[in-house]
């Protein structure tokens, strides 16, 4: 296995070309990138410390949520959902770490579908189209499979390893199959068609964990002109007169310190922080902030269109041990495997064994952009006995016991459907002025009536993948419990799985969208297509929270990218554009290695309206939802419920759509448990 090696010092220059905020994700990237440049002095200030042994291994990725490398964040009560989760709150883990979340994720190497970045640059973020990022995924890629590397789509030779686990499990392998014997081909999900399943790659390198931090910085550790300072929270952005930031002000170890920037500020806190910490320091909504008591130096939108992608659990039981269980799997013999071959199931990416992307009934048939992302997890709540992924989830007690307990004797898999363009949204605001305090964190989930609808559709599906031929070998059932509140339904119809889907609602952690992206004059973007604040000087905001719609895919890989761009964009250059022709997924074309050409002039570009009304939500006729009760926290599960009967009651319509499930779920209702 691979270990890193610390990184970080005690001391500091007053002043530096440039500052980086936060080393996650994005902060690694541009202190590597930003620091090629010899004569550029940069400084990196993390809030947290350094990876550590237990982080590197891939099967533990849930054990370090609630520990002292993680945010632990938690939202506000949800009116609509999380109804089996303590206090209806989700837990938001978020890395506090050299690496930010790429210490804590499971990852899952995807980059989504090229219709969402030609989606972002039609709304009018400029320069971010499909040809146009596709070059900068490629630039930090180092695919170690050779039949994927070759396939036109990937790359070797960058700094950021790629890879398969290399010993996956039964129920993995059956994953693809039954995606085929369902329709859905098995494909590289990264490369020509997203619509199909496959065994994920992940950013594994040698069997453990390849986060930024490892990947990135390093690689750059000798360099005599980058500074990473760990333990230093950044509680402000100063500005000048002229409204530009001129330096940070710092907490380590219970004392402040400032630092100042010759050129430029850029903010890396990832999607909660970097809109907490742009509030603090004066830039965001105008009333919010004055509420506060903050003066206000630029009133934008900051911390609204939250968007995050959630599921709901759908799990099954098999009769053969051929699942991830904890008490069978942590030993002596795999940790001694794992530590020096890189092998064995400790590196499973965090239990995520399959990677199927779907499309229900709402996404358009004719095109490649799936509505649905399957994370197929090989186990489920009772696989640790229910010692981690329960409590870090929130799981309630009732929740547990009721519905896994009587499955803890069993072998067990779960099909997650995530939701990848959610119309939900929520937002981020202040607590308090202080910075301490951790920022209000409200998603909103299933709030948007269209959303609930595509959920239930695409829990079928996963029913279906679950009961397909590939997986009945192992004896597989579903459960036969029931959720705590949707008792009154029909075990797996359309109200019942809709229920389920408000009662065991979880987050994949992909939080994006806080400090939109998007032309200059959009009163909707926090940032322009450069990613510089709007209203201010010498302050760029590069990590997740740029995202101005959601991605269909998993999100590290899209904040690299990102920061691997801006990077350039800094350095006044960028890739030329570039895209595979359609249709190569077996062309064994090398991918050279990136061009530059001088960066375009930038900024302010004009969104076309048609482009926008792409935005605006369309309401189907036939398929109405109850307006979500006010009060979060005044209302049971039980409640909710007969407001929403009683709504459906006046509408005298199904608040649900009721005919035409797809045919392999009928197919799967055969199979159904008593
Ligand atoms: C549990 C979990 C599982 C996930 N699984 C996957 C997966 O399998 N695949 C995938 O693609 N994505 C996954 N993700 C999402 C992905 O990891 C994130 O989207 C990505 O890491 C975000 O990058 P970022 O740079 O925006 O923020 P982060 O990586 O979170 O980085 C922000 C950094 O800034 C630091 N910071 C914040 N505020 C301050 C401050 N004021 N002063 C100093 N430092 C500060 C933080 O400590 C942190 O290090 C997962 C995330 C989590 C939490």
């Amino acid at each position: 296995a691979d270990h890193s090696v610390s990184i970080s010092r005690n001391d500091w220059e007053n002043e530096y070309d440039y500052i980086i905020v936060g080393g996650g994700s994005a902060g690694a990237v541009m202190a590597n990138r930003l620091s090629e440049d010899a004569d550029k002095k940069v400084l990196l200030l993390e809030a947290g410390g350094s990876e550590n042994i237990l982080s590197d291994v891939p099967l533990a990725a849930a054990t370090l949520q609630m520990t002292p490398i993680d945010w632990a964040y938690q939202t506000e009560p949800q009116e609509a959902s999380c109804f089996g989760l303590v206090n209806r709150r989700s837990r938001w883990p978020r890395g506090r770490v050299l690496g930010g979340s790429s210490v804590l994720n499971y990852m899952l190497y995807i980059r989504g579908n090229k219709r969402d970045y030609n989606r972002w640059a039609a709304e009018g973020a400029d320069g971010w189209s499909w040809p146009e990022v596709f070059p900068y995924f490629l630039k930090s890629e180092d695919n170690q499979d050779e039949h994927i590397a070759s396939n036109g789509y990937h790359r070797t030779g960058g700094y950021l390893t790629v890879s398969s686990t290399p010993d996956p499990t039964p129920i993995a392998v059956a994953f693809p199959e039954a995606g085929k014997q369902l329709g859905y081909p098995n494909v590289d999900l990264n490369g020509p068609l997203q619509t199909g399943f496959a065994i994920p790659q992940g950013t594994i390198r040698r069997g453990s964990r390849c986060s930024t931090s490892k990947a990135f910085l390093q690689p750059a550790r000798s360099r005599p002109n980058l500074h990473v300072v760990t333990f230093a929270y950044v509680t402000r952005i100063l500005f000048n007169e002229h409204r530009r930031a001129v330096g940070v002000q710092f907490e380590r170890f219970a004392l402040q310190h400032v630092v100042y920037a010759r050129k430029e500020i850029i903010l890396s806190g990832g999607s909660i922080n970097s809109p907490q910490l742009l509030m603090l320091s004066g830039i965001g909504p105008a009333q919010h902030l004055a509420s506060l008591g903050i003066p206000v130096i630029a009133d934008l939108p900051v911390g609204d269109n939250l968007q995050d992608h959630i599921y709901p659990a759908v799990p099954f039981k098999v009769d053969r041990k051929v699942s991830i269980v904890q008490r069978r799997v942590v030993t002596l013999p795999n940790l001694i495997s794992y530590l020096s071959l890189g092998r064995g199931p400790l590196t499973a990416f965090g239990g995520v064994e399959g990677l199927g992307f779907i499309k229900t009934k709402y996404a358009n048939a004719s095109d490649d952009w799936p509505d649905f992302q399957i994370h197929m997890l090989t186990g489920s709540l009772v696989s640790d006995d229910g010692q981690t992924f329960r409590r870090v989830q929130g799981v309630t007690k009732e929740l547990y016991e009721q519905v896994y307990v009587p499955y803890q004797s069993y072998d067990t898999f779960s099909m997650y459907p995530v939701m990848l363009r959610p119309k939900s949204r929520g937002h981020v605001r202040l607590r308090s002025s202080s910075p301490n305090d951790p920022p209000l964190i409200d998603p909103r989930y299933l709030t948007h009536p269209d959303d609930i609808h595509s959920m239930v559709e695409a829990m079928k599906i996963s029913i279906a993948v679950g009961l397909a031929p590939a997986y009945r070998e192992f004896g597989t059932e579903l459960f036969g419990t029931s959720f705590p509140g949707c008792e009154i339904y029909e075990l797996y119809s359309d109200p019942y799985l809709a229920c389920v889907a408000r009662v065991y609602t979880s987050t994949i952690y992909h939080p994006v969208g806080t400090c939109r992206m998007g032309a200059y004059d959009d009163p909707r973007t926090v940032v322009d297509p450069q990613l510089r604040v709007k209203g201010v000087h010498g302050l760029r905001v590069v990590d997740a929270s740029i995202i101005p719609t959601h991605i269909s895919g998993n999100t590290n890989a899209p904040a690299i990218m990102i920061a691997e761009k801006a990077a350039d964009m800094i350095k006044g250059r960028q890739l030329e554009s570039y895209e595979p022709e359609q249709g190569s997924n077996s062309l064994a074309q090398p991918v050279g290695p990136p061009r530059h050409r001088a960066s375009r002039n930038a900024a302010v570009i004009h969104a076309h309206p048609a482009a926008l009304a792409i935005h605006s939500p369309r309401q189907k006729p036939h398929v109405r939802n109850p307006p979500a009760p006010r009060r979060a926290e005044n209302i049971s599960h039980q409640q909710f419920q007969r407001q929403q009967q009683q709504q459906q009651m006046n509408n005298n319509t199904s608040t649900l759509p009721s005919a035409e499930s797809p045919s392999i779920y009928q197919f799967a209702l055969g199979d159904l448990p008593n």
